[in-house]
């Protein structure tokens, strides 16, 4: 049966929407000890977990029966020393879906002054994140905030959501707060949302639900040798830079590079901000997670675009909550990927000579 799933497309665009907006106001009011580090050495938020909360709650309110991949779990809300985050969050939690239903949502998403939630509750919504994803059946996989280091630092970050079926993504939708709404004007007005829903196409809408702009169709542009530019990750423990200077001088590339944070770079790369982004794996222990790539790999394929892993594998969202062996990244236009990939099969075999 084909499916254009445009009711999930609906929430789910209501959903990064009031999410994004959580993500904003919390920025300018973050306080110490509303930021914690986790394991794994990376920094998470009141405004991560309260974007979890948002999300899952407006999905699992309209769809009860699916399943959910996220990033963040309530384990450091539920113990005694997390009390002032947890209130922090139950607070912006229910600030957020209390807020007054907008142009396009109804109560049945969980919305509206009725639907304040207990900090149970909302603990409990958070964990419903939990699922392990896997090859056959329908989830959604979300990170409430990616690049949480550039979040941190006020530049960019995106609210990224995906459904995924049967391993394929059928649905993308991130929230991009910080990025200019164009880009022919840098430093004009900042927010927007990227959609990309498969077989149907990519489009760049509006963050602010007020403002009625036409969806605006992506495509990836031609680019040539002068043209073209790599984006790539701030943090230099996410991605191997040096590499993508290599790569860049063996494809003749003359432009600097651009450096940004989170899935802003998948968006950025549909609408022809940058050529290639390349995402080298530093090491060889790092697995990728399916929440960094789902939806901005469905907006690079629908805009035109191919993406695959750093050695030309295809992208397998069917492995659990990681990429398993897909190291990398390797994101283009058609006419560029092919020569991409070439570039870094050369750079490596130079590294190994
Ligand atoms: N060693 C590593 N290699 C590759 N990616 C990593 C990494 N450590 C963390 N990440 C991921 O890189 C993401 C940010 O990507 P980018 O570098 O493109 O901004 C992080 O998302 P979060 O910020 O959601 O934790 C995190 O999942
Ligand atoms: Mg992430």
């Amino acid at each position: 049966m084909s499916t254009t799933y445009e009711a999930e497309k609906q929430v789910a665009i209501a959903a990064v929407r009031r999410a994004s907006a959580l993500t904003a106001s919390v920025f300018n009011k973050l306080v110490k000890n509303e930021t914690l580090t986790k394991d794994d050495k990376s920094p998470v938020t009141v405004g991560d977990f309260s974007a979890q909360a948002v999300v899952n709650t407006m999905l699992l309110r309209a769809f009860p029966e699916d399943n959910i991949v996220g990033e963040e779990d309530a384990a450091d809300m539920r113990v005694e020393s997390g009390k002032l985050l947890r209130n922090r969050i139950v607070e912006l939690v229910n600030e957020t879906i209390t807020a007054p239903l907008q142009a396009g949502e109804t109560e049945a998403w969980g919305l509206g002054p009725d639907y304040a939630q207990t900090p149970e509750q909302i603990m409990d919504i958070i964990d419903r994140g939990n699922y392990n994803g896997g090859s056959t059946g329908r989830f959604w996989t979300l990170d409430p905030i990616d690049g949480t280091k550039g979040f941190l630092r006020g530049e960019q970050y995106a609210v990224c959501l995906a459904l995924i079926v049967d391993s394929q993504v059928q649905l993308g939708v991130m929230g991009c707060p910080n990025l200019p709404v164009s880009v022919s004007n840098p430093s004009g007005p900042r927010g927007c949302i990227f959609v990309a829903s498969r077989g149907q196409g990519a489009w760049q809408i509006p963050l602010d639900a007020s403002d009625s702009s036409a969806p605006i169709p992506l495509t990836i542009p031609t680019f040539t040798k002068d043209t073209l530019n790599l984006l790539e990750s701030v943090e230099k423990a996410h991605a191997k830079l040096s590499f993508n200077d290599r790569v860049a001088e063996l494809l003749g590339i003359t432009k600097a590079p651009t450096r940004m944070d989170s899935q802003a770079k998948y968006c950025s790369l549909a609408r022809g901000d940058g050529g290639v982004y390349l995402r080298m794996p530093v090491g060889s222990g790092y697995k990728e997670k399916i929440w960094d790539h789902a939806p901005g790999a469905v907006l690079v394929e629908e805009a035109g675009g191919v993406i695959t892993d750093s050695r030309g594998e295809p992208l397998n969202f069917g492995l659990g909550r990681t990429l398993g062996e897909n190291f990398g990244v390797i994101a283009a236009g058609k006419n560029v990927h092919a020569h991409v990939l070439e570039a870094v099969k050369k750079a490596k075999e130079e590294e190994t000579s």
